[in-house]
């Protein structure tokens, strides 16, 4: 559970007083690892159920805040946030066009956010990742309405400082992976890739289901909340996506399950449909997914040592502190780069069986993926072949090889 901040009931109630809410219990939150969280009972809550999520920003300064707030306004409506209320002013204070959602205590800010239905799923289901993924291109959508996204975003932190200092402690092995995985990142065409506003940390313990015993039964687990918006920056879309996709789609094993990490791939397969279904993806993009998800793990390996760094040097321990796993990240990081290795090491050859000029076959063209190697063969046929011969081209095949076995 992640409470750093203690206050007290007087002081609960004259925040909640800012917004107009009449408190009266706070129950501290058990998920979440950056900011303090409470369920909030009012005096109206009869049934116990909390209407209201009061949250205390233990890292990101007022201003950050501020803009998170806007974003939630914006995408209020399309798709089902928490949008903070807006301090209660004086009749002299307040304007139309300048609504508070921020208090401030000792620098921190305060929000006081309704309380979404739902659960964290503890498993997904490939429904759940084709709505998920058709969530979050929605998200990218509709704060493109929002200009200059940098504007309107946080800075991104500095990653690479974070790697500079920890790596300094790795094990040669881990070091190299993480070097490794960032050069081949900064060979994608990141200048091109398209950005804008996106969320970065769309994890399943963000997002809240309907996951009545009903609905899950029936594969029908609804999305009813996405939370913690405070990271939203900025970004490529595609490291979204395979922030998104890294979560969803694995299956993260505890200690009794020997810390495995288990990637489903038709899964991300059903995420990316649901993201399509809502924004196309370039050939780029595509193509710099399998770096992003070995990216966007090296990325959380680093954030749950940066946590875990901050818990020692500011002291902060107790019951209360949750921290996560870096190694599963580590172990997804160098999943997802044995992949790209496979890749980077695996040509597709593209062969006439029916070649007149030998009796052996004659190879067509060399690929790099088995998609252009399937393009060739398409284009071939259309080029080549009168339609009455479109139905017996089977004599164009398709074979894999690793460069070792071309030498
Ligand atoms: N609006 C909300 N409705 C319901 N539960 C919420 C809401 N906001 C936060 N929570 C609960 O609080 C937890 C922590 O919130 P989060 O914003 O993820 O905190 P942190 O930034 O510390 O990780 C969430 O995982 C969720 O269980
Ligand atoms: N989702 C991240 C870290 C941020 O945790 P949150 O609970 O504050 O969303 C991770 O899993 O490492």
């Amino acid at each position: 559970m992640s409470v750093y901040t203690q206050l007290t009931d007087d002081q609960f109630a004259a925040f909640c007083q800012s917004f107009g809410v009449s408190f009266a219990r706070a129950i501290p939150i058990t998920q979440g690892i950056k900011n303090s969280n409470w369920f909030i009972q009012t005096t109206d809550d009869t049934d116990g159920a909390p209407s209201y999520v009061f949250t205390l920003f233990e890292e990101r300064p007022p201003a950050d805040i501020e803009k998170m707030a806007v974003i939630l306004n914006q995408l209020d409506g399309k798709l089902p946030v928490a949008a903070p209320l807006a301090v209660i002013e004086s009749e002299a204070a307040r304007t139309d066009n300048d609504k508070r959602y921020v208090i401030h205590y000792e620098d921190k800010a305060i929000t006081l956010v309704p309380c979404l239905a739902g659960a964290h799923p503890e498993q997904t289901t490939q429904a759940m990742c084709h709505e998920i993924g058709a969530a979050l291109a929605l998200l990218h959508e509709t704060l493109q309405a929002l200009q200059p996204s940098e504007q309107y975003g946080v800075p991104l932190y500095p990653w690479s400082d974070v790697r500079d200092r920890e790596s300094q402690f790795m094990p040669s092995d881990e070091a190299k992976l993480m070097r490794d995985i960032w050069h081949a990142y900064t060979q994608l065409p990141l200048a091109t890739l398209p950005k804008g506003l996106c969320h970065l940390d769309m994890f399943a313990d963000n997002t809240l289901w309907n996951l009545s015993l009903n609905n899950s039964q029936k594969g029908e687990a609804r999305l009813t909340g996405l939370l913690d918006f405070t990271e939203v920056s900025a970004e490529h879309y595609v490291m979204d996506i395979a922030i998104t996709i890294n979560d969803f789609c694995t299956t993260w094993g505890d200690a009794e399950q020997g810390e495995s990490v288990n990637f489903d791939r038709s899964k991300m397969a059903a995420f990316l449909q649901g993201y399509e279904s809502k924004r196309p993806l370039g050939a780029d993009e595509k193509r710099a997914l399998p770096v992003m998800l070995a990216k966007a793990a090296v990325i959380f390996w680093l954030l749950r040592l940066n946590v875990i760094h901050y818990n020692r040097t500011e002291g902060r321990t107790g019951d209360n502190i949750m921290v996560k796993n870096p190694d599963l990240m580590k172990r997804l990081s160098a999943y997802h780069w044995s992949h790209v290795e496979k890749a980077q090491n695996t040509v597709f050859v593209l062969l006439n069986t029916h070649s007149n000029t030998d009796q052996n076959n004659q190879i067509v063209g060399v690929f790099s993926s088995i998609t252009q190697a399937e393009q060739a063969r398409e284009q071939l046929i259309r080029d080549q072949l009168t339609p009455d011969q479109l139905s017996n081209h089977s004599h164009f095949l398709i074979k894999e090889y690793t460069l070792d076995q071309l030498l």
